[in-house]
């Protein structure tokens, strides 16, 4: 197997979708949040402000009352009632183990329909085979950090004893999704095989809820490019990559938090938007 191909700044900076005179706020792409927990409130907070600071025309958040009264609070403009979106991220600061037989009905529907959907975290468990669907599956990217693979490759019947660049063409060569697995580098496997890798980040990324932050990068970009997830993927793997490096200079190359790194989202695309 051929050593996957980094993913470029000016790949990025191509991909990356500015409003014209002609767009309004349905053109540009909604992305629907079905995101956090009364658990974990605060990772639907930070998908949410990331999502925003991407470039989207609006986010719909549809989750528990107490995160979506944090969502709100953060970020007024979040429409929090239902309706037609151009993509979905589900799972974010979710746990299979708390999860309520109607969340689990309406992430299934989401999970059959035909909008492209972002499964994270607490969502990743109801990703079956791509042999074992019996009906309409939507177009998926996963995205698991390394413990999450292993335990989607072990509900899935799969060896853990491959390397990791292979394994992540097989996870997604079975499930029929792109993979993004995270981690100091990200690799994006497509099911027909190819491999992308995205190395932009910094390691202060290593800290709670910047995973919650990719989620929503990436939703944004799948909402406003749905035909194109693995672009989309390693597009969102690199600007999460230079938000982290932007948001720990800004404090002298220290400790960054994970809502710092989705505010430094909105002058990472201004800067590469501005360069092409
Ligand atoms: N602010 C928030 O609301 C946040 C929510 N998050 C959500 O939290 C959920 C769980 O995500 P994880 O990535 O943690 O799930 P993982 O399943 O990877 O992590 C849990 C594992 O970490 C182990 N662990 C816990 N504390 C540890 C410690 N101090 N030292 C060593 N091992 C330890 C546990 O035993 C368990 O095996 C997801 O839904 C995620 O989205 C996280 O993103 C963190 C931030
Ligand atoms: N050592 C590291 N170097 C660079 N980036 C990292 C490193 N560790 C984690 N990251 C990035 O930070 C994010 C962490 O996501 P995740 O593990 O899901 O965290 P959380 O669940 O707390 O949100 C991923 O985008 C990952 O690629």
């Amino acid at each position: 197997m051929s050593a996957p191909s980094p993913w470029t700044a000016p790949e990025t900076a191509t991909f990356l979708r500015v409003p014209t005179a002609s767009d309004d706020k349905y053109s540009r792409g909604v992305v629907g949040m079905r995101t956090g927990s009364e658990e974990f409130p605060g990772a639907a907070v930070l998908g949410v402000e990331a999502a925003w600071r991407t470039g989207t025309g609006m986010v719909r958040y549809l989750g528990p009352r107490r995160a979506a009264d944090l969502v709100l609070q953060r970020r007024p403009e979040t429409v929090t009632a239902d309706g037609r979106v151009q993509a979905w991220v589900v799972g974010s600061g979710t746990s299979p183990a708390t999860r309520t037989a109607a969340e689990t009905a309406a992430v299934r529907t989401i999970l059959s329909g035909d909008v492209p959907v972002v499964v994270d975290a607490g969502a990743l468990d109801l990703v079956v085979a791509a042999s074992a669907l019996t009906g309409d599956r939507a177009p998926l990217v996963l995205t698991p950090h390394d413990r999450e693979h292993a335990a989607l490759r072990d509900r899935l019947g799969l060896a853990p004893d491959v390397d990791r660049e292979q394994a992540a063409l097989e996870t997604a060569a079975v499930t029929g999704a792109v993979l993004l697995l995270k981690g100091s580098t990200t690799l994006i496997a497509t099911p027909p095989g190819t491999l992308r890798s995205v190395t932009a980040g910094v390691a202060w990324l290593a800290t709670a809820g910047t995973g919650d932050v990719l989620a929503g990068i990436l939703g944004a970009l799948v909402a406003g490019a749905p035909d194109r997830l693995a672009d989309a993927a390693a597009c969102a793997a690199w600007v999460h990559g230079r938000a982290g490096a932007a948001a720990s200079a800004r404090h002298g190359g220290g400790p960054l938090v994970a809502l710092d790194v989705a505010r430094a989202v909105s002058r990472v695309v201004g800067e590469l938007v501005s360069e092409r």
